[in-house]
């Protein structure tokens, strides 16, 4: 039975020290009521590409629902002194975590969207008490398999038609970044995983064939997928590469013969060394000749989207691509960078108050506002992307503007069809949200990418996607910096 969640507990305490001693700050200053918007954003896109897939927001739900400070929280955070050997936290603030109900918005791109850099993929609107000590395991969540997702669908990109499995858990940055890349990597398109504890969680298809080691534990090759396939006749993938793979190929046709006697198949073999376009030629031409047209060639041993590809390009006759390492640790870029960057700040009932953070970099710059995303299509796919402030609204025939060059700039003329990407999660800490399955979200990732014109599917020096800011929303922000940098009087709605 799937449950989906690794942890049967609230894990309150997930969250950087920062947070909870400025949650203290803002309850001794009275401040606790005080409500602020944050948004989840990254600044480019992982492994250079020309774009990303969302992932984590059901983890995210799972953590929100159980969230609470238990006894053993609160005792621990007793315990925990300032550099004067005194309690770093009075009773009172530890009393009001225990009796903390979370009671924020979220508003969140559904799992499996392609975003930009600068979109918020998650909105959190509540008491800044609140917001702020979320916002590390938010951030830790998001972040991650939005990573992932990204890889696989890189990887699966690569592989086009042909199925990828992952096996990454080995060498994944331990137990919960095993799980949840084997999540995300299904997400990003992989069919399966060798992760069985991903698969009783969260019902992802479960695969596998066998290790050098069983056929080690034997005399000899032949005998040990002979014992294989009296134990195991319907799983017989054979790992053909202890001792010499052309002949393990032999060996796995001998057993293959013996299989179908016995009224089975031999379902393939499995390549992990050597030059697999060759071997995998060589493998085909054996396996065909002997009359196992369809059993598959899986090929195995440091693979990536890249390798897969020039694998593709040499005609290497692979049917299954078996691709741990590379693509559950991310290899090549293993953080995100995502960023959760307050907007906007007001006291109960009063009206917002909008914030920047400023930076030298100008990608560093924060948006304000009460930010949406509006996605504009056309019957061939997506045409671009706007970031909106929800007061100021989308307006008419919208001018969209690249908030690193504002001289770039896209013009909404036609009134397209549109989507607006950040759909209501949870309301005053309530679940108003069904989270899609899997299997949709899987089909939603499919959707989104083949939305994408493929000149920005390109994973290596991709065409960028137009996505920036409505034009009122950038004047606005450029007032606010212009102000923060003491060019001008603050915008008259402040
Ligand atoms: N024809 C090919 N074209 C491009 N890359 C390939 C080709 N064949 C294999 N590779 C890749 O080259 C790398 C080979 O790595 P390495 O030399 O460490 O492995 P090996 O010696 O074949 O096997 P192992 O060390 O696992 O026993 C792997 O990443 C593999 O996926
Ligand atoms: O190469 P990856 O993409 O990570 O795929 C998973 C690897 O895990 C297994 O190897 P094992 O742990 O036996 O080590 P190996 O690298 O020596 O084959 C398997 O044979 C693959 O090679
Ligand atoms: O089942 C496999 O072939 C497998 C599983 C984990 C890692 N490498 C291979």
């Amino acid at each position: 039975m799937a449950t989906g969640k690794l942890y049967k507990h609230s894990l309150a305490l997930l969250t950087d020290l920062y947070q909870l001693t400025m949650a203290f700050g803002y309850w001794k200053l009275g401040r606790e009521k005080e409500e602020a918007i944050f948004n989840l954003v990254f600044r480019e896109h992982p492994f250079n590409g020309g774009y990303t897939i969302t992932a984590g927001l059901e983890t995210i739900i799972g953590f929100l629902s159980d969230l609470e400070f238990d006894q053993d929280d609160v005792d621990y955070l007793a315990t925990l002194q300032g550099n004067d050997n005194k309690p770093l936290f009075e009773s009172g603030f530890l009393d009001y975590l225990s009796n903390m109900r979370f009671e924020c918005d979220i508003d969140a791109m559904p799992e499996g969207t392609v975003a930009f850099p600068h979109e918020p993929m998650l909105r959190i609107t509540g008491p800044i008490l609140q917001c702020q000590i979320l916002e590390t395991a938010l951030l830790n969540m998001i972040s991650y398999q939005t990573l992932i997702a990204s890889k696989a669908a890189r990887v699966c990109a690569a592989a086009k038609d042909e199925p990828v499995l992952e096996f990454g858990l080995r060498r994944a940055q331990g137990i919960d970044g095993g799980i949840a890349a084997s999540r995300a990597a299904y997400i990003g398109g992989c069919i399966g995983t060798s992760n069985v504890l991903a698969g009783k969680l969260y019902g992802i298809p479960v695969r596998g064939t066998h290790a050098h080691s069983w056929v080690m534990s034997f005399d000899d090759e032949l005998e040990s997928f002979d014992a294989y396939a009296k134990a195991l006749p319907n799983n017989c993938v054979f790992l053909v590469d202890t001792y010499d793979t052309i002949q393990g190929i032999k060996n796995a046709i001998i057993i293959g013969h013996k299989l179908r006697d016995r009224g089975h198949t031999l379902a393939g073999v499995r390549l992990d060394s050597g030059d697999l376009a060759y071997l995998s030629i060589e493998a085909r031409k054996l396996l065909d000749d002997a009359g196992f047209p369809d059993a598959a060639i899986v090929a195995s041993n440091d693979l990536d989207e890249f390798i897969i590809d020039s694998l593709k390009r040499q005609d290497a006759k692979i049917n299954v691509w078996g691709v741990g390492t590379k693509l559950a640790t991310a290899y090549d870029q293993p953080a995100l960078g995502g960023v959760l960057k307050l907007s906007a700040i007001r006291l109960p009932g009063q009206d917002w108050q909008y914030k920047v953070k400023l930076s030298e970099q100008t990608t560093k710059i924060s948006n304000p506002g009460i930010l949406q995303v509006r996605r504009y299509h056309d019957r061939s796919g997506f045409i671009a992307d706007m970031i909106y402030d929800e007061q100021l609204g989308p307006g008419d025939l919208p001018i969209i503007i690249d908030p690193n060059d504002p001289t770039r700039r896209k013009r909404i003329t036609t009134n397209p069809p549109y989507e607006d990407l950040l759909v209501p999660v949870f309301r005053k800490g309530e679940l108003v949200y069904d989270p899609p399955s899997l299997s949709r979200i899987r089909q939603r990732v499919q959707a989104q990418i083949g939305s994408l014109h493929p000149t920005i599917r390109r994973y290596m020096n991709p065409h960028t996607y137009p996505a920036g800011l409505e034009q009122r929303l950038h004047q606005l922000r450029t007032e606010l910096i212009l102000n923060a940098r003491g060019y001008t009087e603050p915008p008259s709605n402040q």
